[in-house]
């Protein structure tokens, strides 16, 4: 984004009395601007809402050096409560889908077919899957800790799915604390800004994600087993990791072990029960917050650890199967008619899942509907996608057409097109390192799900609280991350 979109420095010069903040339409002095924004960062940074300064070249590898709060908005965005409970609702739905898609094999090597061939990335993992099936599975429990975002389609007013992330799924700590701190804020000047607390939801999302982790730790039935999160090597995200953590132990009395891909390959085996050690150290759990990017795989020597968890009776957050299951091109299968109803049997729950899918096509033999041609006419009405997470990999406007018509039939088999979502763009102020500068912002509401089954036996399946992320409005690709977007939290209209 540049200078000009993120809006102005609030100044002497620049702010007036009548300054609005258009999210709330109400009245922000200068004073009060600055009022509030000392508040959100002396509470940010008393209570953990803080991620690494990447100014601080030691901020990615100790904890306790080198934070910064989190980049936010400074009060919460508008969402409509009808849209809001409408994604709250299809959690538990898209949980069981995802569990279905899971466990039908053949499903998911029809569908990926094509794009293992094009795109190596998907090989390797459907590799791993395919040794997993033949050798037979050794855990049997399947803990999901999922995040399935949505946008809010302004022409239409749809709440239509963005993605479905089943691996790695951010911001359950970071998400809940910014809900609490925009309560606290609206609460200390809730008078000045006619806003009420109550139109600000309640979070769950880190002590569900928790209850997720520790219930499939009780499952495992091992009190001395501990719980293994993989990690990059230098992770700016931690602070949001270790709120898992942390409340893991205290409810639990689980305790993480925090490795790389390369520390597992050096330290890990299999005993003759087939067990996960670290060392001595018997694994129940790996959480895996690295190995959603091939970038995490520098070596062939990381898949082979990957394939070594997979084998091992610890319980996989996700299993290779819900890894799989979360693919784009998944994603874009399950909108085809009458594949809904081969993993769904309630008729509301499978009209409420169909209703939220966005427009999405393979690339592959044009299905007739000329959605090829279209594209390349209309290139900014799409986003064409790769087989990636962690963001910043779509292709936007223009680049759709010119890489339509670049790529071969093989290789549009590793992409999937999507229909691009406009949601309405709001006023907002984001506050990132300490500076509070005017924006219009998009967002995008993410619902967290936690999900555990022990063979035939359902363990959880719960909305697991919610996450809401926006971006300076004429940037093409979010990511808190990567560095345009800010943590926020639904303002209910
Ligand atoms: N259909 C779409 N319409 C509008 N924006 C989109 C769409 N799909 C993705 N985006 C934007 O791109 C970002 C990344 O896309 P996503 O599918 O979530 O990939 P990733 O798995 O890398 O996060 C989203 O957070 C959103 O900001
Ligand atoms: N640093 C790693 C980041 C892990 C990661 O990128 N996860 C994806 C789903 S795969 C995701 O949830 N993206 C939304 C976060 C954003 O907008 O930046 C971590 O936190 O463990
Ligand atoms: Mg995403």
């Amino acid at each position: 984004a540049t200078e000009a979109t993120l809006g102005g420095e609030i100044t002497s010069e620049n702010a007036s009395a009548d300054q609005k903040i258009g999210p709330l339409a109400m009245e922000l002095t200068k004073d009060l601007t600055e009022d509030i924004v000392r508040e959100a960062l002396v509470w940010a940074s008393l209570h953990g809402g803080v991620v690494g300064d990447k100014t601080n070249g030691k901020s990615g590898t100790s904890p306790g050096v080198g934070m910064v709060h989190v980049p936010l908005a400074l009060l919460p965005t508008p969402f409509p409560r009808q849209a809001f409970e409408q994604a709250l609702e299809l959690a538990t739905h898209y949980n069981t889908l995802v569990d279905r898609v899971s466990q039908d094999s053949h499903f998911l090597r029809e569908c990926l077919a094509h794009t293992r061939k094009a795109d190596s990335f998907t090989a390797k993992l459907m590799n791993i899957y395919d040794q997993i099936l033949a050798e037979g599975i050794a855990q049997d429990i399947q803990l999901g800790l999922h995040r399935s975002d949505y946008m809010l389609d302004m022409a239409t007013g749809a709440l239509l799915q963005v993605e479905m992330n089943t691996i790695s799924s951010s911001f359950a700590g970071l998400g809940a604390l910014t809900s609490q701190l925009h309560k606290y804020l609206i609460g200390r000047f809730g008078q000045d800004l006619g806003l009420n607390v109550e139109n600000v939801p309640e979070n769950s999302a880190a002590n569900d994600f928790a209850e997720g982790l520790g219930q499939a730790w009780l499952e495992y039935g091992n009190p001395n087993a501990a719980v293994l999160m993989i990690v990059h090597a230098k992770e700016t995200n931690m602070y949001d990791q270790h709120w898992l953590s942390f409340k893991l132990y205290e409810k639990y009395g689980a305790k993480v072990f925090r490795r790389t891909f390369a520390e597992v390959a050096a330290q890990a085996k299999l005993d003759e029960k087939r067990t996960l050690l670290i060392g001595e150290q018997p694994i129940a759990l790996v959480y895996f917050r690295s190995g959603y990017s091939p970038d995490d795989y520098v070596s062939d020597r990381d898949w082979d650890v990957r394939l070594l968890m997979e084998r091992s009776t610890a319980v996989k957050s996700p299993s290779i199967s819900y890894h799989l299951v979360g693919a784009k091109k998944i994603q874009q299968e399950l909108t085809k008619p009458g594949v809904l109803e081969r993993f769904l049997h309630d008729k509301d729950a499978i009209a409420k899942v169909r209703e939220s899918f966005a427009g999405l096509w393979s690339l592959e033999n044009d299905g007739g509907d000329h959605i090829l041609e279209e594209a390349v006419a209309k290139p900014e009405g799409f986003v064409l996608k790769p087989q990636r997470e962690g963001g910043g990999n779509n292709i936007y406007g223009k680049d759709v057409a010119t890489t339509i018509k670049k790529l071969n039939q093989e290789e549009l088999a590793a992409y999937v097109l999507m229909q691009r979502i406009f949601p309405t763009v709001h006023d907002s102020y984001l506050v990132r390192d300490g500076v509070c500068r005017t924006s219009k912002i998009i967002s995008e509401l993410g619902i967290f799900g936690t999900y555990l089954r022990n063979g035939e036996k359902e363990i959880l399946n719960k909305q697991a609280g919610h996450l809401v992320r926006s971006k300076v409005s004429d940037s093409d690709e979010g990511g808190v991350a990567a560095g345009y977007g800010v943590l926020d939290s639904p303002y209910l209209t």
